[in-house]
């Protein structure tokens, strides 16, 4: 089992570049099933979730090549359609698959999603989105297929702006007839580079980023090159990070304004974040001041960084408050924070943390990746000893994070127990 020993107390200092994002990475890969012949995608991390993905694609007959941080993806021989039950649990993202392999072949078998533990995570938007464009769904023994003569282009209004079926929806749309109207889409930057990856590919997307996406369906797609954004979900883990070590540190290969809203918090909480083109420079100053947290869809406070920001209010100056309302049970770090000396009570979907002046080391266990993000912090800012479990879940979405944190002075190993 691998775990992370860390000793807390050095301010984190220096340069780091950010990673391609996990996020935007993962359902691109997914549509290069649209395409017949070689995609080439760069600034491609090397993450667990990456490394299903393309287990996944070999399996459906692609021939994957992953060199450095370029990924080339030849999907000319793809003829199976269905991803089996042990590679669809590996991961949520597997999902993705529904949409391009309707796409090629009007056929897709897939089983229940797998993820991490923050709630039950449903694909019946998923569903009932690819069903507005024609297909039909048969479940029976833990499966589902879906199948369509022609995939017809719709108007559809999302009941819930869902990052995943909105992504899904656009990959089942653009070999469509006719054009399909998302409403109520998610706007996340990560669906914005999937509509340019996709119009890379020669597909005719528009309003990405907005509510409404409009996607004109075409004959077929061809093959590209394209590069993902950077990850804004590990810009903001080391940005708090910095913050609550007090430490000094610049951010690489950054877009700025897709963490605006962690930075309107981190300075209500009186940290200095300076940007300036692609880099972030964040100064800690002391303590940071107490905040109120409600995790939204984007442009709100991403969920995916709520965990984290709980580590940094442990130990704030007086009683925050957060309020989970994207997913049904992600708290769940309060519990391990608490072993650490936090004074966090957890009612429903809201967590009240009235800071203390600092954290003690503990051995702690990540239940999730964004967690362990969190307990990570938690042991760099706490006195003495952490061990990190549950390395695993980390793994799947932060690309060398121990060699990172050590390139800023952090005191981080990672050893296989
Ligand atoms: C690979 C990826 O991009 N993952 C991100 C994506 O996940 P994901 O695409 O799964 O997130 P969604 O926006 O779909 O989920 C939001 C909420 O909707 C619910 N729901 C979703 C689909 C459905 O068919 N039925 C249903 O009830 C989910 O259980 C959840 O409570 O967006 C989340 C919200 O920003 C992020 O935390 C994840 O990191
Ligand atoms: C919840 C996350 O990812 P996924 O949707 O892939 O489980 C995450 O990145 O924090």
């Amino acid at each position: 089992m691998l775990k992370y020993e860390i000793i807390g107390g050095k301010k984190l200092k220096g340069r780091i570049r950010i990673s391609g994002a996990k996020n935007a990475v993962l359902p691109i890969l997914a549509a290069t099933v649209l395409s017949k012949g070689k995609n080439i995608i760069r600034d491609v991390p090397h993450l667990k979730d990456v490394e299903v993905m393309i287990e996944v694609l070999k399996y459906l007959g692609a021939k994957v090549c992953f060199e450095g941080s370029v990924l080339e993806v030849d999907t000319t021989d793809i003829t199976v359609n269905e991803v089996p039950d042990h590679l669809m649990r590996k991961m949520r993202a597997t999902v993705f698959l529904m949409g391009p392999l309707l796409g090629r072949f009007g056929k897709v078998k897939i089983f229940q999603p797998g993820g991490c533990s923050i709630g039950p995570r449903p694909i019946n938007w998923h569903i009932k989105g690819l069903k507005s464009l024609n297909v039909e769904f048969k479940e029976g023994y833990g499966y589902i297929s879906g199948q369509v003569k022609k995939l017809k282009g719709n108007e559809i209004h999302l009941d819930f702006p869902s990052v995943g079926t909105t992504e899904n929806i656009m990959m089942g749309a653009v070999l469509a007839e006719g054009t399909t109207w998302i409403r109520n889409a998610a706007k996340e930057p990560e669906i914005v580079d999937l509509q340019n990856f996709l119009n890379g590919m020669g597909a005719k997307i528009r309003g990405a980023g907005t509510d409404v996406i409009k996607i004109e369906g075409v004959k077929e797609l061809k093959t590209t090159d394209y590069t993902v954004i950077p990850d804004r979900i590990e810009t903001g883990t080391f940005m708090i990070a910095a913050a609550v070590t007090g430490g000094d540190v610049v951010l690489e290969n950054t877009i700025p304004e897709h963490v605006e809203p962690l930075i309107a918090k981190l300075n209500e909480a009186e940290v200095k974040v300076t940007c300036q083109d692609d880099k972030i420079h964040i100064q800690g100053n002391g303590r940071l001041k107490a905040l109120e947290i409600k995790t939204l869809p984007y442009p709100g406070y991403p969920t995916d960084l709520q965990p984290q920001m709980m580590t940094a209010l442990t130990i704030a100056e007086g009683t925050s408050i957060i309020t989970e309302t994207i997913f049904e049970n992600r708290l769940k770090h309060a519990e391990e924070l608490r072993r650490m000396g936090a004074s966090i009570w957890v009612e429903g979907h809201t967590a009240i943390i009235n800071g203390v002046p600092s954290l003690t080391g503990a051995a702690v266990e990540a239940t999730d990746l964004r967690a362990g993000a969190a307990l990570v912090i938690a042991g760099l800012a706490a006195e003495g000893k952490t061990t990190v479990y549950g390395v695993e879940h980390i793994q799947r979405g932060y690309e060398n994070l121990e060699k990172k944190i050590t390139q800023l002075g952090g005191q981080i190993h990672l050893l296989n127990d």
